[in-house]
């Protein structure tokens, strides 16, 4: 990389750890929009600690979130997720990726709301379920149709996504590019609440 691309890859990092300070970076979307991936590495460019929401329920509870589904139903998930992201958000700052139906319900959106900036990665049914079909690890798609499950799914919850603070379109690039773009909304949005 020549010298004068270096540096504008670290302004990139700087401005974007200075637009954010001290607040926690919270990914919302839907499964496959990226959350995992692009927020672990928008974490190792910002130096701040990330944690993944599924992986943490999965390590508290001993158990795999199909398991957790199949042995306590949805309810009782999301009432657990609900209580370890109120918990990662108050364990100093982190770029917490959360499961795609976090923010959908209401108790967790509130913590979210409250504990720090969210950013949805929002993308198009082709582009989730290029990237969702490749695994059936996903309890809510295991159903006869599941192409159709996730577009029932994006209509009903992409209202819901829509109150995150930031919106970045997740697109069919390489997950550093979609890095850099979280970076730099998050630097417009500095620059638009410093200009009202
Ligand atoms: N920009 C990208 N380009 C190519 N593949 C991607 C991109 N982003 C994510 N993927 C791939 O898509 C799959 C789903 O991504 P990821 O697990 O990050 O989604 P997620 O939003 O965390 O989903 P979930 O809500 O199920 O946890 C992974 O296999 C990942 O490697
Ligand atoms: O969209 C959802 O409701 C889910 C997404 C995953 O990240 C997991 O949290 C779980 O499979 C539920
Ligand atoms: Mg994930």
């Amino acid at each position: 990389m020549s010298e004068q691309l270096l540096t504008v890859a670290d302004s990139l990092k700087d401005r974007a750890r200075a637009a954010l300070g001290s607040r926690n970076l919270i990914l919302v979307g839907l499964m496959g929009a990226g959350k995992s991936s692009v927020g672990r590495i928008v974490a190792s460019q910002l130096a701040i600690p990330f944690i993944d929401s599924d992986l943490e329920i999965e390590r508290v509870s001993r158990m795999t979130i199909a398991e957790l589904f199949a042995a306590y139903g949805e309810q009782e998930f999301r009432a657990l997720e609900a209580r370890v992201i109120k918990r990662l958000l108050k364990s100093g700052q982190r770029v917490v990726s959360t499961g795609g139906g976090a923010f959908i319900n209401d108790r967790t959106r509130k913590h979210i709301k409250k504990g720090g900036l969210s950013v949805w990665l929002k993308a198009d049914l082709d582009v989730l379920w290029d990237r969702v079909a490749k695994r059936d690890t996903r309890p809510l798609l295991k159903t006869e149709n599941p192409k159709q499950t996730l577009e029932g799914l994006m209509n009903a919850r992409y209202p819901i996504y829509a109150q995150a603070d930031l919106t970045v379109l997740s697109r069919d690039v390489r997950k550093e590019i979609m890095a850099d773009e979280v970076l730099k909304a998050l630097i417009e949005a500095q620059k638009e609440s410093a200009a009202s």
